[in-house]
């Protein structure tokens, strides 16, 4: 069946590509049921097509009248909104750069709001320029000014007040399937705190990009904010601040609300992937436990970044020349022990114990507000302590508990520094300087963490004080860095925007009730081998991001691939797990591109 889908597909693909760079070919947009008519198909950014409803769906939807006589073709519309993109972008020259993001954010948000079909076409097209205003690093902005902007809900907001309603309150979501949510409680958002329901702007931000690079079709994804309150003072003395005006529920409470929530969600619609985003270290750990062994769900900071990270020092590796054998002999410091830098250290650990066949005790070092962590710490929470070292080691280096960074890199000459503290600047002229001394010719520097006032170090001091033949990744996009004689400083965009997307669908066309440790390491795998030895060699580790729908269909099959070889598969629709464990590493590469979603216009269809 998906077969006569892909060959219908190409001729779509074929009649695309005359307007599109990146059209990749897609499931052919079969009519579309509407259960309105007139001004209200008007008011559904779902089904809004503005000027371009042809005559005879004027006539068929009762929109005659409703619109201007001249019919503006896709294309045309298309072309007016990017002159108008441009001309803000002229206009704005020169501003602030916060006011000029939130202008680009404001007319992409307009957009949405009105017409998803061509606000996603844009986005798709455009995706390296308009990444960095819908997702990291502008959503930061967004959220920590949502009160202000605020003009219409998008996704659903659930709070300590609907406690025992949470069940009936999912079927007011108006779409009847969702194959992908994005969950959080606001307690920690990138490295801005706690941003309580303002929030919100991270599900929205990173199901743009499931929509961007996976294909999810927009009318079922749902973002949702969870208000368990805020501990935020700023925010509960704001009077114009939209969610619950408390401090955050704690303990029981707080976790009998996620269960209810949970319970709810997978009530509905038991099929779908929920992703938890940006929750507080505190909660993020326990929840996964909690939850990903009774629901088809990932923690994108703690799982998702890992694979990055890991595809990052993997790549670090081969571009020093090394065989990847290596990784079981690099020195590593980590700068930040919250969800991301354990999540990292974790699956580290993990592939050093596969290639060594043992138990690993590699050179990696874990530094959190309080220095260096060794087994001296006291209070160390569950989840760093099997990554501090024994003091004994820390001692043989010159080092202590609590060893501040600088001292750390001067006596440990790590081949990477990874950041992932929330700290700006935290690595200075002095800690760069020192990773001058570092073991390896080709150091690697990733300063990952968001938005980009947050990143441990700028691009350009990098290249500046740690030397030019560094290896760079940033959390947030720097531009690429000019080191004089036609040299470039190339900056890695080190982002789990890179695998989540690829988990989410591939997991979901597996049809896994759960996402397993095999399923995630098949994803930071297959972004780890697919750059070429070249790119490589010039520094560049990661996928141009315009490239995210092919490396999102790739992460998607080796996700897929891997729940199929665990047997976890289930399938979906007409496709079984039987169809799924025939076809071939290309064959499921084909099936799951062939399953992404498409911005163009479908007719649509009155049903009453
Ligand atoms: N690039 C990516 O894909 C990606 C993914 C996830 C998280 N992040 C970023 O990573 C950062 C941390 O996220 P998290 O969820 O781990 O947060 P977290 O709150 O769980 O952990 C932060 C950690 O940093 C440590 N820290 C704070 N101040 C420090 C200092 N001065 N020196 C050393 N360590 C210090 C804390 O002790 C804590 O261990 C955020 O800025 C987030 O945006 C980036
Ligand atoms: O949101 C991002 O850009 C990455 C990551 O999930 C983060 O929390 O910083
Ligand atoms: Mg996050």
């Amino acid at each position: 069946m998906w077969r006569r889908t892909v060959a219908r597909s190409a001729v779509v693909a074929e009649n695309l590509r005359r307007f599109s760079i990146s059209a990749s070919p897609s499931l052919i947009p079969g009519p579309c049921i509407v259960h309105k008519r007139g001004a209200d198909i008007l008011h559904d950014p779902w089904f809004n097509k503005d000027t371009g409803f042809p005559l005879t769906e004027r006539d068929r939807l009762g929109l005659r009248g409703l619109l201007p006589p001249r019919v503006i073709s896709f294309e045309q519309q298309y072309d007016r909104f990017m002159e108008s993109y441009r001309s803000l972008e002229k206009n704005t020259a020169g501003q602030p750069d916060s006011v000029v993001s939130l202008a680009k954010w404001r007319i992409l948000n307009r957009l949405h709001d009105r017409n998803e079909t061509l606000y996603y076409r844009v986005l798709i097209d455009n995706i390296k320029d308009f990444a960095p205003v819908i997702y990291t690093p502008t959503v930061g902005l967004v959220c920590q000014n949502y009160s202000g902007l605020f003009r219409r809900p998008r996704g659903m907001y659930f709070s300590a007040k609907d406690k025992g309603e949470m069940m009936s309150m999912i079927y007011n979501w108006p779409a009847p399937e969702v194959d992908m949510i994005v969950l959080t409680d606001g307690s920690r958002i990138l490295g801005l705190g706690d941003l309580g329901v303002q929030g919100i702007g991270i599900p929205i931000g990173k199901l743009d990009m499931y929509v961007a690079a996976a294909g999810i079709n927009p009318q079922r994804v749902l973002p949702i904010m969870l208000d368990v309150g805020t501990n935020n003072q700023k925010l509960l003395e704001d009077r114009l601040y939209l969610g619950l005006r408390e401090r955050r529920l704690e303990g029981e409470e707080y976790i009998s609300v996620v269960d209810e929530l949970m319970e709810a969600l997978h009530a509905r619609w038991p099929k779908a992937i929920i992703q938890f985003e940006d929750f507080q270290f505190k909660w993020a750990f326990e929840t996964l436990q909690r939850y990903r062994t009774k629901f088809c769900m990932f923690n994108d900071d703690i799982q998702g970044t890992a694979g990055v990270a890991l595809a990052g020092l993997l790549g670090t590796v081969r571009a020093q020349g090394r065989p990847l054998s290596d990784f079981v002999n690099q020195k590593i410091v980590v700068v930040g022990a919250g969800s991301a830098g354990l999540g990292v250290l974790k699956m580290a650990f993990q592939a050093v114990s596969r290639m060594t066949g043992k138990t690993a005790n590699p050179q990696f070092f874990l530094i959190d507000k309080d220095g260096l962590m060794t087994n001296e710490r006291t209070g160390v929470d569950p989840s760093a302590a099997p990554f501090v070292k024994a003091i004994g080691e820390v001692k043989s280096l010159g080092l202590r508990e609590g060893s501040d960074l600088l001292e750390v890199v001067k006596k440990v000459k790590p081949h990477v520094l990874l950041g992932l503290s929330g700290v700006g600047g935290i690595f200075n002229e002095q800690v760069l300087k020192a990773m001058r001394d570092s073991d390896s010719p080709k150091p690697a520097i990733f300063a990952m963490s968001n938005p980009t006032t947050n990143a441990e170090c700028t691009a350009a001091d990098a290249f500046k004080y740690a030397g030019e033949n560094i290896v760079f990744g940033s959390g947030s996009p720097f531009q690429n860095v000019d080191l004089g004689n036609g040299k470039v400083g190339h900056v890695n965009q080190a982002n789990n925007m890179y695998l989540f997307p690829g988990i989410g669908l591939g997991a979901l066309l597996s049809g896994a009730h759960i996402i397993s440790d095999g399923m995630l390491q098949a994803a930071a795998e297959c972004l780890a081998s697919y750059m070429t030895e070249a790119d490589i060699q010039n520094g560049i580790l990661y996928p141009s991001i315009k490239s995210i729908r092919h490396i999102t269909a790739e992460v998607g099959a080796a996700v897929l691939r891997a729940a199929v070889a665990e047997e976890l598969a289930e399938g979906r629709g007409e496709v079984g797990p039987k169809e799924l464990g025939h076809m071939s590493k290309e064959e499921t590469v084909e099936y799951v591109t062939h399953h992404m979603w498409y911005p163009i216009y479908s007719p649509l269809v009155h049903e009453k």
